[in-house]
C-alpha cells in the first residue's frame, strides 16, 4: 500500500469511472511507515484537506496531499474514505511545502510530520465519529464563539532611538525574502524594533509570527503586544500558541490565525507550523536558545524552518539576539545574512559591570562567597533586587553516606538520584532522567549509619540558606518544581515585576527575556560545571546563558552588577564575559571551529540506539556504520561523509534502557542529506531484525 514518494505529488485529474464519478486520493497518516497511502472516494477532496480513512482495522485521520494519475494499488484494491472532513479550509499550499520540506531535511515520513503539527482535535477520529462529536470540534467551538480577550489599553511607544529606528524602518519596509541578524545587547530594546517593524507589515494587511523560546516569556510578550497592536487590529487579533495551552485553546489559536482573524501569532517552536496565509514577518527572539530545537519525534529546529519558510514565502525573517548562535553569525559575517546592531541599552546609560570571584582559596558559605553576601546585602539596603543564578534544581544533587561512602544511586539510570525536600510532604530522593522517586531512606540501606548528608546545593538548599541569612528579605524561587501547576510560572513572574520579592533564586528560567525594571545584583553559583563538558558546543551555551543572566541586572537603571563565582578565572569564557566581548568570543570561537571542522564549517547528523543491553546498542549501530562499504553503488555520496565509531552514551542507562550513539559528519551539505536519505531508508529494517529503537537527528545540538 504505501507509495514511495515523500514528495508532494503534483495533483492531477483523476479519471472518472462509469456511472458515479471516482476520486483517487493521496494520503499523509501518521503511522511509522515511509510512505503515502491511497484511497478511493467519491468526492474530490483538496489537497490539504483532511479526512478519515480506514487503516488495518483502525480508522485514522490523515490529509490528502495528492491526486495521483494512477493509485499503488489496482483500483479495486483500493479502499473508500470513510468522511471528507469540510469543517476547516484545506491547510495551505505553503504550509504543506514546509512540512514536505520539513519530512525530507529531518528524515522522517511526512505523514509524522503533518498530522503531529495539527491541534489534537482536529487529527483525532473521535471528534468526528464520535457519539458527542456534534459536527466536529471546529463547529462546537464557534457555537460557543469565544470573546474572552478584553481590550487592552494602548500604550505609549518610547521614541525610538536612532539604532533602533533604523533597523526598525529597514526591516519593515523589506517587502521580499531577506534574514536579518538583530544583534542587540541585552535591554537593548529589540523587543520595539519588533514591534515597530511589525506594525509596518500589520498596515499593508500581512499577518505577524513571533517565536519566543519558553512558554514562561508569553505572558510578558503578549502584554505588550495586546497594547501596541489591538488598537490598529482589535483585541481577538493577538493569538497565543504553546504547549501549555488546553487542545480547546490551541484549536482557536489554530483556526483563528488560518481564517485570518488573527494577525499576530505568538507562540513557542512550534507555532512555527501554525497556518498563517497572509504571513508577512517571521521574528524569531532569543534565536540562539537551545529550546527552538525539539527533542523528540520530529526534531526540527524551529529557528531554521522559520528561515526557510520566509525563504519559501518570500518574506524577511528577524532573528534577534544579544548572543547569536555561532551559526548565525557566521552567516551575518558572510553576508548571507542582514545585520543590525543596538550596541546601548536603551534605558540604563551602562552594561552591568561583571566581576569574576576567585573561589579557589576563598572559605564558601553554602557556596556564597563573601563577596556575593556583600553586595546582596547593599542592595537589600538600596531596596533593589537580587537574581542568584544556579542551574540545578532540587535540594541536593546527590545524598551520600558519612560511614561507608554509600550514593543515592537511580536504580535504572546510570546517574545519582536528587534529593528534594518535600515542604510538608517527605524528602524524596528523584531522579532527574527517567522520573523515578522513594522517599529519602531513615538510615544508610548498606551499613545502616544515620547520618546521611547532602552533598552540594541545588535552588531549594540556597533559598533555605538565604532565608536564614537574610531573615528581612522576601525571596521567591523559580524553577521547574515551584511552577509545576498551571499559572504558577507567572503568578511568580508577575509577583517579581511587582516588587514583592527582594531575592529570586532561580534556574536558566528566570535568565532569559524578562525585564525586570529593579534588579541591581545578579549572581551566579556553579558556572563551572558546564565549563569542562565534552560538547563542542558547551563554551557557547555557557557564554551566552551567562551573557543573558547577566543581562537581567541594570536594565532600568545604571550600576547593575554581575557576580560570578569560578575556580577558572583565566578561562577565555569568562574573561570575554567581563569585557561584554561576544565579538572577540565569536570570532575566537569560529577559528577554532573551523580550524577542526565542526558546525557550521560540517554538518551533522546523530543516530542514537536504545536497546536493553549497551552489546545490541552498539551493534546496531556498528552495522548502521558498515552498510555504505557494503553497498557501495547506493551510495555515491560515502566519500564525503565521515562515519564515526559508536559510543556509549555519557549516561548510558536511562530507564533501564542503555544507549549509544553514532556520530556522521560531512562538510557537504547536500551529500550529507543524499547519504542520510538514503540511510534512514534501510535503517528501519536493520532495527526490525536487531530489536532495537533508534532515532536520527539531524544538525543535533548537543552531542
Ligand atoms: N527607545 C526607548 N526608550 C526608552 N526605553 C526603551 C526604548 N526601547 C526600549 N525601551 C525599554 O528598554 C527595556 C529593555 O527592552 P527589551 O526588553 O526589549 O530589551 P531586549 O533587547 O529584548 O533585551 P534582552 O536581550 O535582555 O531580552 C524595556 O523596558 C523597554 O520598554
Ligand atoms: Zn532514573
Amino acid at each position: 500500500m504505501p507509495v514511495s514518494s515523500q514528495d508532494i505529488p503534483i495533483p492531477a485529474a483523476p479519471s472518472a469511472g462509469p456511472g458515479a464519478p471516482v476520486f483517487w486520493l493521496r494520503v499523509a497518516l501518521d503511522v511509522p511507515l515511509h510512505g503515502l497511502f491511497d484511497y478511493r472516494s467519491d468526492v474530490k477532496a483538496a489537497v490539504g484537506a483532511r479526512v478519515i480513512v480506514p487503516f488495518g482495522t483502525r480508522q485514522l485521520v490523515g490529509v490528502v496531499v495528492g491526486h495521483p494519475a494512477t493509485p499503488a494499488l489496482e483500483p479495486e484494491q483500493l479502499r473508500d474514505v470513510v468522511m471528507v472532513l469540510d469543517d476547516t479550509d484545506p491547510l495551505p499550499e505553503d504550509w504543506l511545502r514546509l512540512a514536505s520540506f520539513a519530512a525530507r531535511y529531518y528524515q522522517r515520513p511526512l505523514g509524522e510530520v503533518i498530522l503531529p503539527a495539527l491541534p489534537a482535535g482536529l487529527r483525532k477520529v473521535s471528534a468526528y465519529l464520535g457519539k458527542r462529536a456534534a459536527g466536529g470540534p471546529v463547529r462546537r467551538m464557534d457555537r460557543r464563539a469565544a470573546s474572552k480577550s478584553a481590550a487592552v489599553p494602548a500604550d505609549q511607544p518610547p521614541r525610538l532611538n536612532a539604532e533602533q529606528a533604523d533597523a526598525a524602518a529597514a526591516i519593515g519596509a523589506l517587502q521580499e525574502h531577506r534574514t536579518v541578524l538583530l544583534h542587540g545587547v541585552t535591554g537593548s530594546g529589540k523587543t520595539e524594533v519588533y514591534l515597530h517593524a511589525a506594525q509596518q507589515v500589520l498596515a499593508r494587511g500581512r499577518q505577524v509570527l513571533f517565536m519566543v523560546p519558553e512558554i514562561n516569556l508569553t505572558p510578558q510578550f503578549e502584554l505588550s503586544l495586546r497594547a501596541r497592536l489591538s488598537a490598529v487590529a482589535g483585541p481577538r487579533a493577538l493569538a497565543v500558541m504553546h504547549s501549555g495551552l488546553s487542545d480547546g485553546e490551541r484549536l482557536q489559536a489554530w483556526i483563528g490565525v488560518q481564517r485570518g482573524e488573527a494577525r499576530v501569532l505568538l507562540g513557542t517552536r512550534l507555532s512555527v507550523f501554525a497556518p498563517m496565509p497572509e504571513l508577512g514577518l517571521i521574528v524569531v527572539d532569543e534565536e540562539h536558545d537551545v529550546s527552538y530545537k525539539q527533542q523528540d519525534g520530529l526534531r526540527y529546529s524551529a529557528r531554521d524552518l522559520a528561515v526557510w519558510r520566509g525563504r519559501d514565502r518570500n518574506i524577511p525573517v528577524v532573528l534577534g539576539s544579544a548572543t547569536p548562535s555561532l551559526e548565525t553569525w557566521n552567516h551575518a559575517e558572510r553576508g548571507h545574512y542582514l545585520r543590525f546592531t543596538l550596541g546601548k541599552r536603551a534605558k540604563a546609560a551602562e552594561p552591568p559591570a561583571v566581576r569574576l570571584v576567585d573561589t579557589r582559596r576563598l572559605a564558601l558559605q553554602q557556596g556564597f562567597s563573601p563577596q556575593l553576601l556583600e553586595a546582596m546585602e547593599s542592595r537589600l539596603q538600596l531596596g533593589q533586587q537580587s537574581l542568584v543564578f544556579l542551574n540545578r534544581r532540587g535540594y541536593a544533587p546527590v545524598l551520600n553516606c558519612g560511614s561507608c561512602g554509600w550514593v543515592s544511586q537511580c536504580p535504572r539510570c546510570t546517574a545519582y538520584t536528587v534529593m528534594h525536600r518535600g515542604g510538608g510532604r517527605f524528602n524524596s530522593l528523584q531522579c532527574h532522567h527517567c522520573g523515578y522517586q522513594a522517599r529519602v531512606p531513615r538510615a544508610c540501606p548498606d551499613c545502616g549509619d544515620q547520618d546521611l548528608k547532602p552533598m552540594g546545593r541545588g535552588t531549594q538548599r540556597v533559598e533555605e540558606y538565604l532565608a536564614e541569612r537574610f531573615p528581612q528579605a522576601r525571596i521567591a524561587r523559580i524553577d521547574a518544581d515551584s511552577t509545576r501547576l498551571k499559572g504558577s510560572a507567572a503568578a511568580l513572574f508577575a509577583k517579581v515585576h511587582a516588587g514583592e520579592v527582594d531575592i529570586l533564586v532561580g534556574t536558566q528560567m528566570v535568565a532569559k527575556g524578562h525585564d525586570f525594571a529593579n534588579l541591581g545584583l545578579v549572581g551566579v553559583l556553579n558556572a563551572d560545571a558546564m565549563l569542562f563538558a565534552q560538547d563542542f558546543r558547551a563554551p557557547e551555551r555557557l557564554f551566552a546563558q551567562l551573557m543573558q543572566v547577566a543581562g537581567r541586572a541594570g536594565r532600568h537603571e545604571a550600576g547593575g552588577e554581575v557576580i560570578i563565582q569560578t575556580d577558572y578565572p583565566d578561562q577565555p569564557v569568562y574573561q570575554a564575559l567581563v569585557r561584554h566581548d561576544y565579538h572577540g568570543f565569536a570570532r575566537y570561537g569560529l577559528a577554532e571551529r573551523e580550524a577542526v571542522g565542526l558546525p557550521p564549517f560540517a554538518h551533522q547528523a546523530l543516530l542514537t540506539a536504545e536497546a536493553r543491553e549497551l552489546r545490541m546498542s552498539l551493534e546496531f549501530l556498528a552495522r548502521a556504520r558498515d552498510l555504505p562499504a557494503a553497498d557501495r553503488e547506493a551510495y555515491p555520496e560515502a566519500d564525503a561523509i565521515t562515519l564515526y565509531d559508536p559510543v556509549p552514551l555519557r549516561v548510558v542507562r536511562v530507564a533501564n534502557i542503555e544507549r549509544a550513539q553514532l556520530l556522521v559528519e560531512s562538510r557537504n551539505r547536500p551529500a550529507l542529506q543524499r547519504f542520510l536519505a538514503q540511510w534512514a531508508a534501510a535503517l528501519p529494517d536493520l532495527a526490525r531484525e536487531l530489536r532495537i529503537r533508534y532515532n536520527l537527528e539531524v544538525d543535533p545540538l548537543e552531542i
